[in-house]
Formats: structure tokens, sequence, C-alpha cells
């Protein structure tokens, strides 16, 4: 995806106590590459940084996350600033200490749209025409008689169809694409749905290096621990977000969660667990649950 250097202007510095050190990483040309999501969101910043298309929503759970223990396990940021008259949120680069990467997302969670927009779907239904063409280019089955006729669905059946046709419902998690140091890019991952169909594309995505896996797998295990005592976790319902992997040459791996977009606070008498399963109204979204069969999986790909 395009993505260009920019002259930026600070809008918002992090009002949050986070602190917003000294660049650490040189004013150079920074390299970044876009796995999946949104076209034309992204710019590529100056000191390994990077801006994203400002969302509320996920500003505020960067602010939070700064003060929360999962502060290392995602991108530190670095407050609003504006770009041609445009608001993005500035954070790190993660692909910046890596030698020509290899990089994969994953979403993580047994569901991929927030309850409020299923409330939304029933009151002001709105059939998208854009979801049924994307629908049928994969499964021409797959819409119903009515939706056939409307040449439309609405986005909660389509994000539910894409759920269980991949692995998202019935793992919790799925891959939505990778790119290999060799610049191979694969993204035909909405039908990689079974436990051996996920081996396959992880083992190819590593290049079946045992020692990599290794490295995922441990930082994997890190980043459970501390979900598993954060605050931020407890009291967010964490929906469409991802895990970006990303390994070079020399060994080295990192997983970071990105994408906060969906992202959003319960009200002040409710916490998650992330692992009981959904019925609507409890607000549970799978991700410790996708995270625990993501570990299994990675675990089962190492030798005995
Ligand atoms: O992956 P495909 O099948 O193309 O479907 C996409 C993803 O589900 C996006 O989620 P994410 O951003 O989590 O990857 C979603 O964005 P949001 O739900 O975030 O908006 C898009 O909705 P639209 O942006 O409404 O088209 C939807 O069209
Ligand atoms: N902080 C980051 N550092 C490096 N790459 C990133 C970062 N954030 C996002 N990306 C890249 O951009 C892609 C889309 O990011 P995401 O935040 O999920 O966007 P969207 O909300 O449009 O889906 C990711 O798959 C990854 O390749």
């Amino acid at each position: 995806q395009a993505a260009q250097e920019c002259d930026l202007k600070c809008v918002s510095d992090l009002g949050c106590g986070a602190s917003s050190p000294v660049p650490m990483t040189p004013k150079k040309s920074q390299q970044w590459l876009q796995v999946v999501g949104h076209a034309g969101s992204f710019h590529v910043g100056d000191y390994g940084r990077l801006l994203k298309r400002f969302c509320k929503r996920e500003q505020q759970c960067y602010l939070r996350l700064m003060k929360d223990a999962l502060r290392p396990f995602v991108p530190e940021y670095h407050g609003v600033v504006q770009l041609d008259k445009l608001d993005y949120n500035m954070m790190d680069n993660l692909l910046t200490h890596f030698i020509t990467p290899a990089i994969m997302d994953c979403k993580i969670g047994s569901r991929t749209y927030l309850e409020e927009e299923l409330h939304i779907a029933r009151e002001r239904p709105q059939p998208r025409k854009d979801m049924y063409e994307k629908m049928v280019a994969v499964d021409p089955e797959a819409p119903s008689i009515q939706e056939r006729a409307q040449q439309a669905v609405l986005k909660t059946r389509y994000m539910q169809w894409r759920e269980t046709l991949s692995s998202t419902a019935s793992l919790g998690f799925r891959i939505e694409g990778f790119r290999k140091a060799n610049e191979e890019c694969h993204t035909n991952f909405k039908r990689t749905k079974s436990r051996e169909q996920v081996m396959k594309a992880f083992d190819s995505f590593v290049e079946s290096s045992t020692q990599i896996v290794w490295g995922y797998l441990r930082q994997l295990k890190q980043l459970r621990q501390v979900l598993e005592t954060s605050d931020f976790f407890r009291t967010h319902e964490v929906v469409g977000s991802s895990l970006l992997f990303v390994h070079d040459w020399t060994g080295r791996t990192g997983v970071w969660m990105i994408d906060f977009g969906k992202t959003v606070i319960l009200p002040p008498h409710l916490t998650l667990d992330h692992r009981t399963p959904w019925a609507e109204g409890n607000r549970e979204d799978g991700y410790l649950w996708g995270l625990d069969n993501l570990i299994d999986i990675l675990a089962n790909m190492l030798p005995t």
C-alpha cells in the first residue's frame, strides 16, 4: 500500500502521564508495509512513527493503555497530529527495529462486530451492496433469497458469515494475512478454518522455523499472563483487534496488540473474563479463548 513521508503539526500531546521521550530512532526514511486493513488510513512519520487516521475510540484506548500493564504489548502512543487538515493518532511503527521483516495480522476474538452494531442494525437496517458483492465473490450460494433479491446484506450478517466461514467462530481467531520477507503476500484466508489449515498457514509464515515458533510462543504466553491481570482488559469489550506478528532472519520475533477502533469501555458494574461464550448482552468477546487456542496450536507445531 502507498504510504508517504510527511511533515506534521502536533495538535495534542499525551495529556496522560505517558512520557513523550526524545526520539530513539534517527530522523531517516522509514520502512513500513501494511498487510491488511482499510486502504489509505496510514502515513509513515519520522522517528519510527506511524500515523493512523484519527478515531476517537482508538485514541481513548491508547491513552488508557499507556497507563496499563499492557503498555509493552501495544505500540507506544504519541498523541494526535494533523496532516493536510486531517487528524491522525501517532504511534510507534512496530517494524522499525526489524530487517526486512515477515509480518502477519491475526484477528483475535470470537465476535468481530460490537453489540451496539447489532442494536443499530435492528433499529435502522442498512443493507450493503458492497458486502453482498464480497460475499458472492467467495460463495455465490451464501446469500438468502431475500438478500439475493435486494443484492445487499446487513453488515452484521456479513460479519457473522465471515466468522463461521473462517476460524473466528470455531477457534476464536483468524489469520487475516501475512507477508513474507521475500515480499510474497498471502491474504486468501477467508476459508482457513480448521486447526490443520491454520497450522499449515502459520508454518508457511515462519518458513518451518522452530526457533521462530518458540519466540512467538514465549511472547504469547507472556501476553496472556499480562492480559489476565490487566485492568484495561477486564473493563473493555475488545472486538476486531489484531495481534501483529513480526520476525526477521536474525531470529528476532515480536507480537503486539493493534487496532482498537472497535474496543469499548464497559459500564462500571460489568467486567469480562474473555473466555465465557458470547450471549447477547454479556458483551463477552472470546479474546482469551482465541489466544488459548492460538497458543495451543503453536505449541503443537513444536517437536515433542
Ligand atoms: O475483511 P473484510 O471481509 O473485507 O470485511 C471488513 C472487515 O471486517 C473490517 O474490520 P477490521 O477493520 O476489523 O478489519 C470492517 O471494518 P470496521 O468494522 O472496522 O469498520 C469492514 O467494515 P466496513 O469498514 O464497514 O466496510 C469490513 O468490510
Ligand atoms: N503500529 C504499527 N506498526 C506497524 N504496522 C502497523 C501498525 N499498526 C498497523 N499496522 C499495519 O497496518 C495494518 C492494518 O492496521 P489496523 O490498525 O488493523 O487498521 P484498520 O483499522 O484499517 O484495520 C496491520 O495489519 C499492519 O500491517
